[in-house]
């Protein structure tokens, strides 16, 4: 769809440099979830043992493929879920059962990644382990 005249002659010109910040912010963004997101805490706690484990176990690329997508896939949701509750805790501080709908609604996506990562998670470790313990 073309863009408005008014848009396409304020648009910045490409730069680099301005590339690279958007990732700093991006990285600050990480930052803050990581610091005040009690969640945030059990991921990475899960992220790092999944990661010892894989790594203890030896697994091959493939196996490695499906982890990091779901350690991703549960990084993401957790993300975009704490963004949601603040964008609605700053439009609106007060008691609002819209707002509880949208907030359950995010807290739901959150479930869904965990669900089917612990899922992902049994399926590429369960055999190693078993193997390795039998
Ligand atoms: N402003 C509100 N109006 C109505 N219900 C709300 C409101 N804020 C929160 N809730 C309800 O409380 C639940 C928990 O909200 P909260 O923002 O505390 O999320 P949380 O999952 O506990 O987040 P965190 O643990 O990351 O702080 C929501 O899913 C929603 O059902």
């Amino acid at each position: 769809m073309p863009l408005p005249p008014e848009t396409e002659r304020t648009r910045p010109r490409f730069a680099l440099t301005a590339r690279l910040k958007s990732v700093t912010y991006a990285a600050r963004g990480l930052r803050v979830l990581l610091m005040q997101e009690h969640n945030a805490w059990l991921h990475l706690a899960a992220t790092i043992a999944v990661i010892a484990c894989a790594l203890v176990l030896n697994l091959g690329a493939d196996d490695w493929r499906w982890l990091v997508l779901a350690i991703a896939l549960v990084w993401f949701a957790e993300a975009v879920n704490t963004a949601i509750e603040a964008l609605c805790d700053r439009i609106c501080p007060a008691f609002d059962p819209a707002i509880g709908r949208i907030k359950d609604i995010a807290a739901g996506a959150v479930l869904i990644a965990a669900l089917a990562a612990g899922a992902i998670g049994l399926l590429t470790l369960g055999p190693p382990l078993l193997a390795r313990l039998g």
